[in-house]
């Protein structure tokens, strides 16, 4: 293989598990959302945040297929979920659905060019491909990084969320694949409030709109190209790499034209401080909220110019809310510093360490300087 082959392969099966997992959380979400809370099938972790089948379930099933492919002695994952509530003695009925939910997502591997296993895994062996994603990272050696379901609570309110792979190699992020099931065909769906206030239900969705949302977004560190694929339906098999198109950010320098995105929850970012960020920076729109790293997506395909997030001081990051999407928006052309200017740093284990302040994403490195001149700025006033 030549020097621009190399992730070649991981790269062809992170993005086809991607696919994989897209199509099982759409048909679990299409569940809760017509169950109306999904036969309690939503679950509470001790932050209070929720978890699902989906959560287990894509965690399971992309374990499973990078340990099939690569061997699982070779394969060190990182990911979200552990196996702690699904063990429980009355978490049985949870358990049952992940274990069928895993193995019909299984059965469509030939559709996506990936081998079935022979016949059905029980549920200790699925059991088993959850605990295995326990590994803590670090700066040497290969880690896959995982969040089954990021953005749980957009899933759970049948809105935003994304299932987000990212491959570390001696710390640096090499690959990033980032599956968002319901990514619109116009920007504007994207927002969480506007589906509140103006009432933009699937159902008032045309036909189109309805059925041509959903994407996956993937690079290649240091190629300087992102792609954008879009879900395969019905029977149709995975097409490689044809069916794919090169998104870039957006070119926009000018901070009065620049759409902003944030979380959706205000316990998850500090609105005010970002609304006085904006406001400095003389922009015009109205902040989009949306749930999950369909954040990074937008801005990586020139949905949206600039991503934000000022957690509580205290709060950790985790690399696989973030790995993905910053390795996507980079190879698109953008830009994603902490609020000092410097990288994220990916080699420090589950948390990025050392992060100052918040995350700042950008489409490009004018408008970059810009935001991070204004954070200095309303920093400065907000601590005074
Ligand atoms: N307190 C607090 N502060 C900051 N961040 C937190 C906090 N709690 C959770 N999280 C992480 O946020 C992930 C979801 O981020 P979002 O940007 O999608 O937030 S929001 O739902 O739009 O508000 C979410 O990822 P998932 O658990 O995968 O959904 C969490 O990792
Ligand atoms: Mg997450
Ligand atoms: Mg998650
Ligand atoms: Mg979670």
């Amino acid at each position: 293989m030549g020097k621009d082959d190399k992730y070649a392969e991981e790269l062809e099966v992170a993005v086809r598990a991607v696919h994989m997992a897209c199509s099982l959380c759409q048909r679990v979400q299409q569940k809760l959302v017509s169950d109306n809370g999904g036969g309690g099938h939503v679950k509470s972790k001790d932050d209070d945040s929720p978890v699902t089948v989906a959560d287990w379930s894509v965690q399971a099933t992309v374990s499973l297929i990078l340990s099939e492919t690569f061997g699982s002695e070779n394969v060190s994952i990182v990911a979200e979920e552990d196996v702690q509530t699904l063990s429980k003695a009355d978490s049985e009925g949870l358990l049952a659905a992940v274990v069928k939910a895993v193995n019909e997502c299984l059965a469509e591997a030939p559709k996506y060019g990936l081998r079935t296993p022979d016949g059905a895994l029980g549920t200790s062996q699925i059991l088993e491909a959850i605990s295995r994603c326990n590994s803590s990272g670090g700066p040497t050696g290969r880690h896959w990084v995982l969040d089954p379901v990021d953005g749980t609570l957009g899933f759970v309110r049948g809105d935003q969320y994304a299932i987000a792979l990212a491959l570390i190699e001696d710390g640096k992020v090499v690959l990033g694949v980032l599956g968002c099931p319901n990514y619109p065909l116009k920007k504007e769906l994207l927002n969480y409030h506007h589906k509140d206030n103006q009432t933009i239900s699937t159902q008032s969705l045309s036909t189109s709109e309805a059925r041509e949302k959903g994407c996956v977004m993937y690079a290649r560190k240091g190629a300087g190209e992102a792609w954008m694929q879009p879900l395969i339906r019905g029977n149709k098999k995975l097409e490689w790499p044809n069916s794919a198109r090169q998104i870039r950010v957006s070119s926009c320098v000018d901070p009065a034209l620049a759409t902003v995105c944030e979380p959706v929850e205000r316990a998850n970012t500090d609105q005010s401080f970002t609304a006085g960020v904006a406001q400095t920076m003389g922009l015009r729109t109205e902040p989009m909220r949306v749930h999950s790293m369909v954040k990074y997506a937008a801005i990586a395909c020139g949905d949206a110019e600039i991503f934000m997030k000022f957690a509580r001081s205290g709060y950790k990051e985790k690399i696989w809310d973030h790995a993905a999407g910053v390795n996507i928006i980079e190879e698109a052309g953008g830009v994603v510093t902490d609020a000092g200017g410097c990288s994220l740093d990916f080699s420090r284990g589950l948390y990025l360490e050392g992060l100052d302040r918040g995350i700042v994403a950008c489409c490009g490195a004018r408008l970059h300087e810009k935001i991070i001149g204004a954070v200095y700025a309303s920093w400065e006033a907000s601590t005074l």
